[in-house]
């Protein structure tokens, strides 16, 4: 695994347990862990941008009936796709450029056949076919041994070296490869061997596949935010002049200029709301977060399609008041006051002997005002039960923080990895977040709540892939904000690693909790649905989006070209206003 190796001196890790830096004039100065967080880098540009939303209801009207003749166009040749290689090639070009939820029912029914036909026997398909199959499979829940694999492997269970010749079936071999669950060591083995010889290939083929290979060696599709995989994916699929479908792409392009439409009405919408809950005229951004705009970028990972619209809502809600939250109890309260903050979160309600100063009580009023708010929605549906299960949750995320802040104020240092993990996992709030992905959708039944807030180990895979990514992303930074404990010094402390070395081992226990999420959505599948299993999938690909290299949700300056190409940037779909 490649590392950026961008960790401060040991030195600089002592720091983090001296937890205040002074504010104030006079002798009465209240000690602040402030961390100085730069201003918005939207501030009101999706509200007062008139050309965002300007569309002629003609034209509008027309790509929507286009889209739907294009639909059915495309049903029929799934439909009369000859084999299951040429159906299972238009379910992956359907799913890429993220159209695959207009053909929910028929690419169901046709992986059902494909499972029922092909999987158990014992054919002489190509790598490719054999991989292809395996990652559609199990991106669908469905379990497939990796034992397919083996012909293709010698008797020293390395893959024969002729696997290197075949290109295709090398990217197959390396998309499928992460769907793996542990214990699969012959897939860990697929990923180096298809890596390293993708990467020495790339100088020795045409440009077009040489982007493609190195689109799919950035990432891999099991962990891209499917929205922005589409865009990016539309581009190279344009210049796929062989395999390219024009109907598709078509498709692919209105599709994306019609929700990139919803989309920015959505982000207009949640940025009049953001300024209306105070914290922008009270100029609080150097210690809450002023990131509304990077806050629905996030949600929109977690789903993009129309029908999630009220439910995308909801839970961006939901991360702006976590992330307040967060920045109240790690960036502005002392200890005295975030336990007094927290018995009110606790009874619910703010009283004048609670002697909060005016931010604290804007935030409670933020949370306060915002949960009646989701009550009201939730009512319509008459569904309140699902905001009292919130309710109970973010008063535990509460406790949790205040026992965080306890930690620093003392300079406490975890005695194991698993110690700072018990708490930390919990305190990313990443299991509540993935419990508001719920909130909005009508279909979800109370027992899938309450499993959802009993912490079960797939919350549990979040929880700890969120702490680690979080901590190995910006430990230089939470270093000289004089913050907690992170994975990286406890690490370095515990096992005696040095930077790179703790960061190797948390990275390699974020891929242990990635199998670990893939085993989960396997065994799972007989009992969650996978639209909601998916939210969670979704969940931790926004983890790898805004946290891989950095932490670009504190310092986002990386967010704004991806948050541009999904809502600022019109897709070129010159061909359709042609039409009209
Ligand atoms: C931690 C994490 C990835 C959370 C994801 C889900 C979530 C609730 C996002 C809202 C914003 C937030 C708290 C980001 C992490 O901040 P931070 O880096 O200051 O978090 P920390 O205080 O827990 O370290």
């Amino acid at each position: 695994m490649e590392v950026v190796n961008s960790g401060p001196p040991p030195s600089k890790i002592k720091n983090a347990m001296k937890p205040c830096f002074k504010v104030g004039k006079n002798e009465d100065v209240t000690c602040r862990p402030i961390a100085n967080f730069h201003p918005s880098l939207w501030g009101d540009y999706f509200i007062t941008n008139p050309s965002l939303s300007s569309i002629h209801e003609e034209q509008y009207e027309w790509m929507k009936q286009r889209t739907t003749e294009l639909i059915k166009l495309v049903k029929g040749q799934l439909k009369d796709a000859r084999g299951s290689l040429e159906k299972m090639e238009l379910i992956d070009a359907l799913q890429r450029p993220g159209v695959a939820y207009h053909f929910d029912v028929e690419i169901n029914e046709e992986l059902n056949l494909i499972r029922r036909n092909d999987a158990s026997s014992d054919t002489d398909d190509d790598l490719h076919t054999v991989a292809l199959r395996f990652r559609l499979l199990r991106q669908h829940n469905c379990y497939m041994p990796s034992d397919i694999f083996n012909r293709f492997m010698n008797d020293e269970s390395k893959f024969k070296e002729e696997v290197s010749n075949d290109l295709e079936g090398m990217l197959s071999l390396y998309e499928a490869a992460y769907l793996g669950i542990p214990g699969e060591n012959k897939l860990d083995e697929a990923i180096d061997f298809t890596r390293s010889h993708l990467q020495s290939l790339v100088k020795h083929v045409e440009p077009r596949l040489a982007r493609k290979i190195e689109h799919t060696l950035e990432t891999p599709l099991r962990r891209r935010m499917n929205r922005l995989n589409a865009r990016l994916y539309i581009s190279i699929y344009e210049e796929d002049s062989e395999k390219r479908n024009d109907d598709l792409l078509e498709l692919a392009k209105l599709d994306f200029h019609i929700l990139q439409l919803l989309h920015r009405e959505e982000v207009k919408e949640m940025s009049i709301w953001w300024n209306d809950l105070g914290f922008t005229t009270k100029h609080t951004h150097t210690f809450i977060r002023d990131r509304i705009v990077e806050g629905y970028f996030w949600i929109l990972g977690v789903y993009f399609e129309p029908q999630y619209s009220k439910a995308r809502m909801m839970m961006v809600k939901v991360i702006t008041i976590l992330s307040v939250m967060d920045d109240a109890y790690d960036s502005y309260g002392t200890l005295r006051e975030l336990q007094l903050f927290t018995l009110a979160i606790q009874r619910w309600e703010l009283k004048e002997e609670d002697e909060l100063d005016e931010n604290l009580q804007l935030v409670f009023m933020a949370i306060c005002n915002t949960m009646k708010e989701l009550e009201d929605e939730a009512v319509k549906d008459g569904k309140l039960y699902r905001l009292d299960y919130l309710k109970r949750e973010l008063k535990k995320a509460a406790m949790l923080w205040t026992e965080e802040a306890k930690w620093r104020e003392e300079g406490y240092m975890p005695c194991s990895l698993a110690e700072h993990l018990d708490l930390s996992a919990k305190t990313t709030a990443y299991h509540v977040l993935a419990y508001a992905s719920l909130l909005g959708i009508e279909e979800v039944t109370r027992e899938t709540l309450e499993w959802v807030t009993s912490f079960p180990p797939i919350m549990k895979d979040l929880g700890t892939m969120s702490r680690l990514m979080d901590d190995a992303a910006d430990s230089e930074f939470e270093a000289k904000r004089a913050h907690v404990v992170t994975a990286i010094s406890c690490c370095m402390k515990v096992y005696g690693d040095t930077w790179e070395e703790a960061k190797l081992r948390i990275l390699g226990m974020v891929e242990d909790a990635w199998k670990n999420m893939n085993s989960e959505c396997l065994h799972l599948s007989n009992t969650i649905p996978s639209y909601v299993l998916d939210r969670f999938v979704n969940l931790a690909c926004m983890m790898e989006t805004v946290y891989r290299t950095s932490d670009a949700y504190t310092e986002s300056m990386p967010l704004k070209k991806p948050i541009s190409l999904l809502l600022v940037e019109p897709i070129d779909h010159s061909f359709t206003v042609e039409k009209i």
